[in-house]
């Protein structure tokens, strides 16, 4: 009997079984198909903005990384308005804009942005100018580094107010118009030290940290108005500002600082202004800052599904390393310390 019965089993049932299996089989193709529908769709990459006849205003146009924005964009065929305080340092960067033409029907005009807050007007006027703005490149921006403590109370509210709340403003400016024509870009020029807190950067390096947030929030509000945000992180860069910075910096963030090297601004306009074009919201130079933004993506969109595979590929790796960095950097403030302990007794002594 029981012989009969494994024979049956073996036999028939399967053929009874077989439509639940194919529906479980569906089933799970169904799950798998939602699944995969719901990682890749913020992985669609947006399309890339047309530079040439666009109107593209950038703050802190004058001088280093925002001089060189413009121009990269100037030879793209793009319209362009600088904003920034000094008007000796506009005529000139207007001039070397200039000389980027690739049309004659291109032009180029700067405003002096004396009162931050009026800048609805200053757009206004801009806009009326050269059209509505197609791209706003938020550059304008200065470091002040020093230890915590030697650091002036006011210093780390001006930092806030020049680095972010001066990214805040023109922002604001363009983004209902953009709005209603459905398109626009929109790039903060943040800085590694708005990846990773470094020593001597405890003014800096919060105020560009902020502009990260800002970006992340105003990117999920933009989005299904095909605006895309671009938050770029540069290591140093060859500028006034960075000669400028240079004549004050404690030793340790210099030391620490130069790990991932110098770089010169056009090469940093040229990778920002494609970033911002393709609509990804990250833009990084070199290898360390490829680590640094893969290290650090945290809830950050993504906009191609390379990025995000990388991303998930890289992350614990880049984290290993990162210990290594951190170690190194922990031995500079180390040695650094050690050193001024010692030259103060010699000095002393004397
Ligand atoms: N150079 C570097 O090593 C790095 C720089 N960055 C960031 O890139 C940006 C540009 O830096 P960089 O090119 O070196 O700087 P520069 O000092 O060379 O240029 C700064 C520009 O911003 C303008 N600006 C400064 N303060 C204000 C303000 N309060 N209101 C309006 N405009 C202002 C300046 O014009 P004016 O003074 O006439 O107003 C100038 O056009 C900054 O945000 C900086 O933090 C990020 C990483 C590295
Ligand atoms: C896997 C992990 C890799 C980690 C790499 C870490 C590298 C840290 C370097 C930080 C450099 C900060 C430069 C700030 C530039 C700046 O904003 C000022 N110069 C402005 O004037």
């Amino acid at each position: 009997m029981s012989s009969a019965l494994s024979h049956w089993l073996s036999f028939n049932s399967w053929w009874l079984l077989l439509p639940f299996v194919m529906l479980l089989v569906v089933a799970a193709f169904i799950v798998a198909f939602v699944l995969l529908l719901y990682m890749i769709s913020p992985l669609i990459s947006p399309k890339p903005l047309k530079l040439n006849g666009a109107h593209v205003v950038v703050t802190g146009g004058s001088s280093g990384i925002g001089k060189w924005i413009a121009m990269e964009c100037y030879k793209h065929g793009a319209f362009i308005t600088l904003v920034a305080r000094d008007e000796h340092k506009l005529v000139q960067a207007k001039k070397e804009v200039e000389k980027c033409a690739i049309n004659d029907k291109q032009v180029c005009i700067s405003l002096r942005d004396i009162y931050i807050y009026i800048y609805i007007y200053i757009y206004m006027y801009a806009q009326e100018k050269l059209g509505p703005v197609d791209m706003l490149v938020n550059c304008a921006g200065m470091s002040i580094s020093g230890k915590f403590e030697e650091v002036e109370v006011d210093r780390f509210k001006k930092l806030m107010e020049v680095n972010y709340l001066g990214s805040v403003y023109p922002t604001r400016a363009v983004v209902t118009t953009m709005k209603e024509r459905r398109m626009g870009r929109i790039m903060f020029v943040s800085s590694q030290a708005g990846q990773i807190g470094l020593f001597g950067y405890t003014a800096y390096s919060p105020s560009k940290f902020a502009l990260r947030g800002l970006a992340e929030a105003l990117q999920m509000e933009m989005k299904p108005y095909n605006i895309y945000v671009t938050v770029a992180y540069p290591p140093d860069t060859d500028t006034p500002g960075f000669a400028e910075e240079n004549k004050t910096k404690p030793l340790e963030t210099r030391l620490i600082s130069e790990t991932s090297g110098v770089c010169q601004p056009e090469q940093v306009a040229k990778v920002v202004v494609k970033d911002a074009v393709q609509g990804n919201f990250t833009s990084s130079f070199g290898p360390d800052g490829y680590m640094l933004s893969a290290l650090t993506c945290g809830m950050s969109p993504v906009t191609s599904i390379t990025e995000g595979l990388q991303q998930i590929v890289t992350m614990g790796l880049f984290r290993t390393i990162a210990l290594f960095y951190l170690g190194s950097f922990d031995s500079i403030v180390r040695r650094c310390m050690i050193q001024r302990e010692q030259s103060k007794a010699a000095d002393k002594r004397e």
